[in-house]
């Protein structure tokens, strides 16, 4: 059998159509439950209507491996939104009740439900309707109709799935929720089969769910239950422009005028290492050891639009860590230089 080829992949399918919908939609607070490595969060960071953007996983170290990547960069300075936003990230549990996930216009399940266990399914879907209750809530989970059509899937597509449902089955579940919990729902899906295979359904089947009721305001006396591992802020600099000079973790910005425009400014209240400042103008120049060329930050910070836009060094540091490899002592960019093949 040919193997399924996806174009674009089946996981950028799921996010797309998670992006269709926030474009459709703009919500303004969206969290993604079991977000992984965050590559959906990522994806939505910088859309102009989310204000909160929230990521949860169970699994701490999978949060903290790329969570660098949802920092903002030069680049992002260079082209602003005009709206602040938010990113908090937690380990925890869906089926843990948590007001951090109060109040939020959406909520993701992305090939999350087929990893629960059925206690921890049952739990989610209170969690989930009954507590967080979303406007609207997307579930992706994989359709086990599908997979006589991917050659190398035997079991379950994944080790770790507990279940995989057909349509059935999924759309049965769910039903049952949103009428337990009183949202209506409408499945579709991504990944579509060849012509000839098309009774088979979507590879991912996807359902959405949207709240019948306005909302309460009945839970917010909930207790803390998650784990706060990661917390970025892009803050429009207009807002902000004092921030730069402050470093203090829990100050809240102040409101000044910029004659600069709405540039984005960054506050971390994460648990990071606060490297040391470098000394102005001592060892500015980039310098080769071995195959190793050492760019000094303060080489780099020098450059006007550089310096305007992060206003201090650590900034700076912020923004490069995870993108580029520091110095021991976070003061140089470290870039391996293959001396072999230079010329
Ligand atoms: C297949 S991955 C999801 C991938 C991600 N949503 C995406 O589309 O790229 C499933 C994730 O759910 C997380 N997970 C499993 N059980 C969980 C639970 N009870 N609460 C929160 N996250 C959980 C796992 O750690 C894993 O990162
Ligand atoms: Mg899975």
């Amino acid at each position: 059998m040919e193997p399924v080829v996806f174009k674009p992949p089946l996981y950028q399918q799921r996010y797309q159509f998670v992006k269709s919908y926030v474009d459709t939609y703009k919500p303004k607070k969206v969290a993604d439950l079991g977000c992984s490595e965050c590559a959906l969060l990522h994806t939505l960071r910088f859309w102009d209507c989310i204000e909160v953007l929230v990521g949860l996983d169970i699994d701490e170290d999978v949060l903290r491996r790329k969570m660098h990547t949802l920092t903002p960069l030069a680049a992002h300075y260079l082209e602003p939104s005009k709206t602040s936003l938010t990113v908090n990230l937690y380990q925890g549990s869906v089926t843990q009740k948590d007001p951090a996930l109060l109040g939020f216009d959406l909520i993701t399940c992305i090939e999350l439900i087929e990893h629960l266990k059925a206690d921890d399914l049952a739990d989610f879907r209170e969690v989930l309707f009954g507590f967080m209750a979303p406007f609207t809530v997307i579930i992706s989970t994989p359709n086990a109709e599908f997979n006589i059509l991917l050659p190398k899937c035997t079991g379950f597509r994944h080790p770790d799935h507990k279940f995989e449902w057909n349509r059935r089955e999924f759309q049965s579940w769910a039903t049952e929720v949103a009428e337990c919990f009183n949202y209506r729902v409408e499945f579709t899906g991504v990944g579509e089969p060849l012509q000839d295979s098309k009774n088979v359904g979507f590879c991912s089947q996807i359902a959405v769910f949207t709240r019948n009721y306005t909302e309460s305001e009945e839970s917010l006396k909930r207790k803390m239950e998650y784990k706060s591992v990661y917390k970025t802020q892009f803050i429009p600099k207009e807002e902000n422009e004092e921030s730069h000079n402050t470093d203090t973790e829990d100050e809240e910005p102040h409101n000044t005028d910029n004659e600069h425009g709405h540039c984005m400014d960054l506050k971390l209240t994460s648990k990071w290492p606060t490297l040391p400042q470098t000394e102005q103008d001592e060892n500015m120049e980039p310098f080769l050891q071995g195959d190793t060329l050492y760019v000094p930050l303060q080489k780099i910070f020098c450059v006007p639009k550089v310096k305007e836009l992060c206003g201090n060094m650590d900034n700076l540091r912020t923004m490069i860590t995870g993108e580029a490899t520091l110095s021991t002592d976070g003061n140089a960019i470290l870039y391996h230089v293959d001396l072999e093949n230079s010329f």
